[in-house]
This record gives C-alpha cells, sequence and structure tokens, in this order.
C-alpha cells in the first residue's frame, strides 16, 4: 500500500512550478510580503485546495499562479517552460488559451446573455466562431444551464451565474481551472452543485487549484496546501475524493487545519 502510494507520487507531472515566489505589494511609504519565498509543485490532474486564515496570501499565489499578476521576485514554470519572464502579450496568451478562472464574485458581464459571457473569450482566443458555439453549447447542457441561455445574468439564481462562470472557464479547454473561493457567494445547496462539479470535471482529468475557507469544500481535494503568513505551512495529500470517504476526509482535514492553526 506504502510503496503504491510513493509510485503514484513519483508518476505524477506538474503542471505548475514556482521557485521562491515572493510578492511584495507596496502601499506609499509601506512594503507588505504577501506571499515569501514559495517553492511549490501543482500536479496535473490534481484537485488542489489551499487554505489558510484571512489575509495569509492565498488569492496573491492564485493570481501569480495563474498569470493574473507577476511576482516581484521568483520563477514560475508551466510544463517545465518558464512563463514569468514573458512579455505581457505572451501573458495574455497564456491566460486566455491555458487556463480558466472562477471568481467568488461571479464576474459576468452584465449586459450579456449566458451564452455570449461563455462565448466571448472563446471568439478572443482566436476559435471560430462555429467551433466556439457549439463547445459553449455543449457546456451549457452539461451544467444544465441551456435554458438560461438567453438570459441576463441578472436574470437567472446565483447558482446558475457561477455555473456560467465555470463554463465559461472552460471554454478554451484550459489546462488548469482556477477558483478563488467559488461557492462564497452561494447558499450550501448551490454551494454544493458547483463543487459535485468541480469534482466531476476532476475526475474526467481537468486540474483544478481552489482557494477555500470552507472544510467541506476543502474535502473535495487530494492534495491540501495550507499557507500561513505568505509562505507554505504543510501540505495534506488524501486519495480521490468519493462521497462515502466524506466522514473520513473531514476527520483528516479538521485536524491537519486545526492543528496547524492553533
Ligand atoms: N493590492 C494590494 N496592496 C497592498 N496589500 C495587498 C494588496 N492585495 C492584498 N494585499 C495584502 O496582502 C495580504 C494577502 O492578501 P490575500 O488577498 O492574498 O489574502 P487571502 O489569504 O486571500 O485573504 P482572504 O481569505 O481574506 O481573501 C493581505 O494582508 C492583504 O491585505
Amino acid at each position: 500500500m506504502i510503496s503504491l502510494s510513493i509510485q503514484q507520487k513519483q508518476t505524477k507531472k506538474n503542471v505548475l512550478r514556482v521557485e521562491n515566489l515572493s510578492k511584495v505589494y507596496n502601499s506609499g511609504e509601506d512594503s507588505f510580503h504577501a506571499t515569501k519565498n514559495i517553492n511549490l509543485e501543482i500536479y496535473d490532474g490534481d484537485f488542489t485546495v489551499i487554505m489558510g486564515s484571512s489575509g495569509s496570501g492565498k488569492s496573491t499565489l492564485l493570481y501569480l499562479l495563474s498569470g493574473l499578476d507577476s511576482p516581484t521576485e521568483g520563477d514560475i514554470y508551466f510544463k517545465n517552460e518558464r512563463i514569468d519572464t514573458n512579455d505581457e502579450r505572451a501573458m495574455a496568451q497564456f491566460r486566455a488559451t491555458k487556463i480558466g478562472y472562477v471568481y467568488q464574485s461571479i464576474n459576468l458581464l452584465p449586459d450579456l446573455s449566458l451564452f455570449e459571457n461563455i462565448a466571448f473569450p472563446g471568439y478572443i482566443s482566436g476559435r471560430t466562431k462555429g467551433e466556439v458555439r457549439s463547445k459553449a453549447l455543449s457546456l451549457m447542457s452539461s451544467l444544465d444551464i441551456d435554458k438560461q441561455k438567453n438570459r441576463l445574468p441578472s436574470q437567472v439564481s446565483g447558482g446558475q451565474q457561477q455555473r456560467a462562470a465555470i463554463a465559461r472557464a472552460l471554454i478554451n479547454s484550459p489546462e488548469v481551472v482556477f477558483a478563488d473561493e467559488p461557492t462564497g457567494a452561494l447558499n450550501v445547496q448551490q454551494g454544493e452543485i458547483i463543487l459535485d462539479i468541480l469534482t466531476e470535471l476532476n475526475k474526467k482529468g481537468q486540474s483544478i487549484v481552489m482557494v477555500t475557507h470552507d472544510m467541506k469544500a476543502a474535502c473535495r481535494a487530494d492534495r491540501l496546501i495550507l499557507i500561513k503568513d505568505g509562505m507554505i505551512d504543510s501540505i495534506l495529500e488524501l486519495s480521490k475524493y468519493k462521497p462515502e470517504t466524506m466522514v473520513e476526509r473531514e476527520r483528516k482535514v479538521y485536524s491537519f487545519v486545526f492543528g496547524k492553526e492553533s
């Protein structure tokens, strides 16, 4: 059993790797180290969850890993190719084609229909209209929002909006989906639906990196990273999520997080 898990670990490929990653925010005369010398690998096909107390640097790390922001120091590799030295044009291309991002605030464009919101990043990534259209329709159908296709975000529920945001994140078949507290603005039931969708995507091979404060959401992880004061505090490796293992997972996750945070 032990040798099997070691073997599995050795065969995991990283999709992202960061070395000595630091981000310093400067405001006026103050400067603040939001992340400090982080060394981390994100593995292909993993459901990685990042937890930590408020202000510990979770969102900052997610922005750096996804190329939404650039580090003050350190190197970022995507599939072993360095990307933090790319120019802005190459980074825009990276963000458009290699990653998808789901925000807590959902962030759909209010004047576009759900369909248009989902298709929009597909059009700007340079794919054909027909290809984007059929991918958008298929995503909407699999996320059960096809009947709301022509509605504006304000005309659907929060859960339906977040499903549209997930479809938008998937339109360009990204290598990694980042989700920053994707259930934070939703009720428990809608939140569960979003977690089930992410879990299902991960089962099909989609790499996911999610920030959450929610212990139940964290139980979806197969790798749980705890951040403290801008540094990696510790990492918990779990098996792939199965609903029937929830009680055991909750026990492990609670004792990992509270054991470390007390
Ligand atoms: N643009 C900024 N300018 C200055 N400081 C910032 C900026 N963005 C974040 N910070 C600071 O960096 C630290 C880390 O912020 P970050 O948003 O990454 O934390 P977090 O762990 O995601 O917090 P939360 O759980 O509350 O969302 C915080 O102390 C925050 O105040």
